[in-house]
């Protein structure tokens, strides 16, 4: 079967296509514009230090880490916002990805060597929800699709990279477009592939954060100096064009709307879901084109640093911490394993 078309392409396809879903001019404009300061500060180093769950090291653990928190960063989102899984850890309660990233934590605290392909290959689906637990009644959704996927993808990285993530890193020789392609041909739970108005096309949301993830522990060095680390987009996720649409880069049709302040679930693969998701990428794509003109004229150094990775980071975590300012926009309901 023919290759889909590449993220960026994917996602200039559905923008141009769309029909719920606009990228506003004006407020793409005005985000870059209230981005510039930030954006000037932005640095590969300080990405460990931006959240206390982060491994700290740049070493084979931390990367066998990331790759087990990637292949389960998905679905977080709960049917209702009061009942949603917690996971206390080190005193402290986190919700959505954090949950994820605390109960790995928690688990290996413990002993339980939860990031290593030997163990996850064969755990079994009572030991998982034991990992996972919640501190509430609501366990994390899509629980036992998170077991298949530790039991396929560790079976994958004993039998192809010897139980090792950095094997697969080496392996795309300092290429971040030969990473995202060896994990999605490797790892079929990395295969962000739809359709949309006749064409196939891939947002790889999470084969995209594994690279950025991995660029980001390794603070782009060594085996993690990837030379065309720009080229990889932002990722697709349910969070992004929430706080897209609250800046008011991203428009949505009066029909998605009241769709979406409903709670309607949109299914994977939805024309609206693509519209949502290509949209988002692109509008991204050109803030930081703007950014680039706005911090490219004062001086070149500061340009390398403006990629569509640190700009996505930034507007997640303002995201996670305007929460309360943006309840007014709803963000799109989709249950899958994708994002
Ligand atoms: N676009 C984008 N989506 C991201 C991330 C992250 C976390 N990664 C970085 C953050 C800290 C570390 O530095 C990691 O590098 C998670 N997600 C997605 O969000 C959703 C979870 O949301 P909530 O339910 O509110 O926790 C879910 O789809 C999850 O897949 C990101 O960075 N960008």
């Amino acid at each position: 079967m023919d290759e889909p078309l590449p993220p960026r392409e994917s996602a200039r396809y559905v923008a141009e296509n769309s029909r719920d879903v606009v990228v506003d001019r004006a407020g793409v404009r005005r985000a870059a514009a209230m981005l510039r300061a930030a954006a000037a500060e932005w640095r590969v180093e300080d990405w460990k230090a931006l959240h206390e769950l982060n491994p700290r090291a740049a070493d084979e653990a931390a990367l066998n880490w990331v790759f087990v928190v990637d292949a389960l960063n998905f679905s977080f989102w709960s049917e209702q916002a009061e009942r949603q899984c917690l996971v206390t850890y080190r005193g402290k309660a986190y919700s959505g990805y954090w949950s994820l990233c605390a109960a790995v934590n928690r688990a290996l605290d413990a002993g339980i060597p939860i990031t290593s392909a030997s163990y996850y290959a064969t755990v079994t689906l009572d030991q998982i929800r034991d990992i996972f637990r919640s501190d509430t009644d609501d366990s994390m959704p899509l629980i036992e699709e998170r077991h298949r996927i530790l039991n396929e993808t560790g079976k994958i990285l004993l039998e192809k990279f010897g139980g090792s993530f950095l094997n697969c890193v080496q392996k795309s020789e300092k290429s971040a477009q030969k990473l995202m392609h060896l994990v999605v041909e490797c790892f079929p739970s990395y295969r962000d592939v739809t359709q949309f108005e006749g064409k196939r096309i891939s947002f790889y949301k999470r084969a995209q954060i594994l690279v950025a993830d991995t660029w980001s522990v390794l603070e782009g060095k060594g085996d993690g100096c990837f030379k065309d680390i720009s080229s990889i987009t932002m990722f697709a996720d349910y969070r992004l064009p929430q706080i897209l649409v609250y800046l008011g880069a991203l428009k949505y049709s009066d029909k998605l709307m009241k769709k979406l302040l409903k709670g309607e679930m949109l299914s994977y693969g939805d024309k609206q879901e693509v519209e949502i998701r290509g949209c988002s990428i692109w509008c991204v794509e050109l803030i930081r084109d703007c950014l680039l003109e706005l911090i490219g004229k004062e001086s070149e150094k500061n340009k390398e640093n403006i990629n569509s990775i640190f700009l996505d980071y930034y507007l997640w975590d303002y995201a996670r911490d305007h929460r309360e300012d943006m309840k007014g926009i709803p963000f799109h309901r989709t249950r899958c394993i994708y994002y």
